[in-house]
C-alpha cells in the first residue's frame, strides 16, 4: 500500500513550508517520504521535490507559447499532465510504504470546482495509492470572522475560509484534514510581564476554540455592518444555517515551530489513511535485535 497526501489550500497558506517541515519531520522520525511539486508556476523550494511537474511542463512556457494568462495556463498544465499520465507513473516508480506529499498550487478554483484534482486522485487510487488531503488555512484568517467563514468582500463570489474548505471537501471526496496553519503567529508572546497576559491568553484560547470548531454564530456577532445592511445579514444567516446543518469543517491547529504539533498532524494523517493497517505483521526475523529490551535477570 502506498499513501499520498495532497497538500492544498489558498495561495500563501503555507503549503510548501508545511511540505518541507513534514519531510524533515518524517526523516527525523525514521520514516520516509517523497515530495512532489504539482505547481507548474513554483519558483523556489526549500526542500527539493523528487518529482516535479515543471519537468513535464512549466507555466511560463505555456503562457509564452500559447498566450494563456496564469489561470488558463494552470488549467492547461493540469490537463496536459492528465493526458500524459504515463510520465507521472514512471516518475512514481516503485516507491513503497512511503508518504508521497503532493504540494499543490494555491489557486482556490482548482479545489472548489474543477474536476482536475478529482481525476488525478482517481488515477492515484487506480495505481494503488491511498490518498488523503490536508487543507491549510492560515491563522490570520481568524482576525476577520467574515473572511474566515465566507467570502472576500468583492463583487465576485469567492469562497474563503470555512466555505472554501467545505466546497473543496465536497469536490474531492477523500479523507480530509483541515489545518489552521501558522499558529506560531497566534500563540506567541506567552512570556510577557503583563499581569493581564494570563487572563488575555485564556480568553484568546477560548476564542480560538470557536474557530477550530467553527461556531457560525460568530457571523451574527452584532457588527454594525449587520444592522446597516439587511442583505448582508440575510446572507450571513443563510451561511450560519448551512454550517449548522453540515458541520463538516473542523481545524487542527498547527505550529511548525513545535515538534509535538507536527507529530500530532502526522498522526492525524496516519489515522485518516489508516497507515500501516493492511501491512502484514512483521516476522520476527525482520526485527532488529535492538527492538527488544535486554533481558534482565
Ligand atoms: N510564521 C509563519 N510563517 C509561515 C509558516 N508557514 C509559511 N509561512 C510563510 O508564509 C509565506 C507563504 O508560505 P508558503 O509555504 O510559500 O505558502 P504556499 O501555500 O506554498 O504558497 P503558494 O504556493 O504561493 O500558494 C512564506 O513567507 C512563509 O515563510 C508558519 O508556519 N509560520
Ligand atoms: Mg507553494
Amino acid at each position: 500500500m502506498r499513501y499520498a497526501v495532497l497538500v492544498t489550500g489558498p495561495a500563501g497558506s503555507g503549503k510548501s513550508t508545511f511540505c518541507s517541515s513534514m519531510m524533515t519531520h518524517l526523516q527525523a522520525s525514521r520514516r520516509t517520504g517523497h515530495l512532489m511539486n504539482l505547481d507548474p508556476a513554483a519558483e523556489y523550494f526549500e526542500y527539493e521535490p523528487s518529482i516535479d511537474i515543471r519537468e513535464l511542463i512549466s507555466l511560463e512556457d505555456t503562457m509564452n507559447e500559447l498566450d494563456y494568462g496564469p489561470n488558463g495556463g494552470l488549467i492547461y498544465c493540469f490537463e496536459y499532465l492528465l493526458q500524459n499520465i504515463d510520465w507521472l507513473d514512471e516518475e512514481l516508480g516503485e516507491y513503497e510504504e512511503d508518504y508521497l506529499l503532493i504540494d499543490c498550487p494555491g489557486q482556490i478554483e482548482l479545489y472548489t470546482h474543477h474536476p482536475l484534482l478529482p481525476s488525478l486522485v482517481k488515477h492515484l487510487n487506480q495505481i494503488g495509492f491511498r490518498t488523503c488531503a490536508v487543507y491549510l488555512l492560515e491563522s490570520q484568517f481568524i482576525e476577520d470572522r467574515y473572511k474566515f467563514f465566507r467570502l472576500y468582500t468583492t463583487s465576485v463570489f469567492k469562497p474563503s475560509g470555512v466555505l472554501s474548505a467545505m466546497s473543496a471537501m465536497v469536490n474531492l471526496e477523500i479523507p480530509w484534514i483541515n489545518i489552521l496553519s501558522k499558529m506560531d503567529l497566534i500563540t506567541g508572546g506567552g512570556d510577557s510581564d503583563d499581569p493581564n497576559a494570563a487572563r488575555n491568553g485564556l480568553r484568546k484560547k477560548r476564542d480560538i476554540q470557536r474557530y477550530l470548531e467553527p461556531d457560525p454564530m460568530l457571523l451574527l456577532g452584532g457588527n454594525e455592518e449587520t444592522n446597516s445592511n439587511m442583505r448582508f445579514h440575510t446572507l450571513n444567516k443563510a451561511i450560519v444555517q448551512l454550517i449548522e446543518d453540515h458541520p463538516l469543517v473542523q481545524f487542527l491547529p498547527l505550529d511548525l515551530t513545535n515538534t509535538d504539533s507536527l507529530e500530532n498532524a502526522l498522526s492525524h494523517i496516519d489515522h485518516v489513511v489508516q497507515y500501516g493497517e493492511d501491512e502484514e505483521p512483521k516476522e520476527p526475523k525482520d526485527l532488529d535485535e535492538g527492538d527488544f529490551p535486554e533481558e534482565t535477570e
